[in-house]
């Protein structure tokens, strides 16, 4: 069968008179297996969307090559576009319409009607709020019903581009849950976030994309997995004095910092063990490396959102 999505070499510069030449995205390759949940992970500019929309047949390469479920997105054909779904940007609804009525809208260029339409809003749970009209939705909600009107064509493919931007954390869980269910129902996802956290929660396999190129590919764990970063253990400080601390690290980095003890190893489980035994677990915190720590050694930077 053919993959997803197959991507291969893709550019893209810019040119305008004020900015002068920017090479949004410079030489991207990637695949995504049917079924998989695909994410983009980069810093705001880093060329997720220009990718993206590349991808979707919505914005021409300068070169490279894109195939879609084994066809090309362009020129537009129907078949293909009636099997992806797009998140639009909420910005695009129409102000004046409620969610029911914007999403009627979708679901007649579908050639769907008003039952799939009640049937999206109560799977991303707006029934309630169907006749509220768009303007007066909170962020989370229009992010919501802009997941519904991907869904009304009942896709195989759905580009999510950063679904959860500008949401507060609380509203962000709760539409993780609601994404994770559109991939468990068989569909592939591809996503694009600036958040860290939202790659590690939701996707199979991340691309690390900085500076329109494409750093890092793999699973999370294997992503976190290769680094062979040491485990980060602090206690508060105190409990511990400087002879044993030295001790317990056992030739392992250890300093204090901020009132706290903390240790670098790459033997938690001793380690731990080992404070537990001296009763000395106050204030404890573990860290174990995670995606910005990848981020970093791939591309020499400090992530900032
Ligand atoms: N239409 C455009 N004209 C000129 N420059 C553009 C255009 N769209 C994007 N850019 C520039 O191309 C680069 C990549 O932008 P892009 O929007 O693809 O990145 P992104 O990773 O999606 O970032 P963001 O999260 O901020 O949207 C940026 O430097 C951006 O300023």
């Amino acid at each position: 069968m053919d993959a997803a999505i197959e991507v291969a070499d893709l550019r893209k510069t810019y040119r305008g008179r004020r900015t002068g030449e920017v090479r949004a995205v410079d030489g991207v390759s990637f695949r995504v297996e049917r079924g998989e949940f695909f994410g983009i992970l980069g810093p705001n500019g880093a060329g997720k969307t220009t990718t993206l929309e590349i991808v979707e047949g919505l914005r021409k390469p300068d070169s490279g090559t894109v195939r879609l479920l084994g066809r090309s997105p362009w020129p537009h054909s129907p078949e293909l576009t009636g099997r992806l779904g797009v998140q639009l940007q909420a910005s695009a609804f129409f102000e004046f319409l409620t969610a029911r009525e914007q999403l009627e809208t979708f679901a007649k260029l579908y050639g769907e009607g008003r039952e799939r339409a009640m049937a999206m809003l109560d799977l991303v749970g707006l029934a309630d709020s169907a006749n509220v009209r768009a303007e007066k939705l909170s962020g989370g909600q229009k992010q919501r019903l802009s997941i519904a009107c991907s869904l009304v064509g009942d896709p195989e493919l759905v580009f999510l581009d950063e679904p959860t931007a500008a949401l507060d954390p609380q509203a962000r869980r709760n539409l993780w849950d609601l994404i994770r269910r559109i991939n468990d129902e068989g569909r592939t996802v591809v996503l694009t976030t600036h958040y860290m956290e939202e790659a590690e929660a939701l996707c199979d396999r991340v691309a690390i994309m900085d500076a329109g190129r494409i750093r890092a590919t793999g699973s999370p764990a294997e992503l976190i997995g290769s680094l062979d970063a040491p485990t980060r253990i602090a206690v508060a400080a105190g409990q511990l004095d400087a002879d044993r601390a030295a001790a317990l690290a056992g030739g392992d980095p250890v300093r204090e910092e901020d009132g706290r003890v903390v240790f670098e190893t790459r033997d938690p489980q001793k380690l731990l063990t080992e404070l537990a035994a001296d009763g000395a677990l106050q204030g404890l915190s573990v860290r174990t490396a995670n995606l910005e720590d990848v981020f970093l050694d791939v591309t020499g930077r400090e992530w900032r959102e």
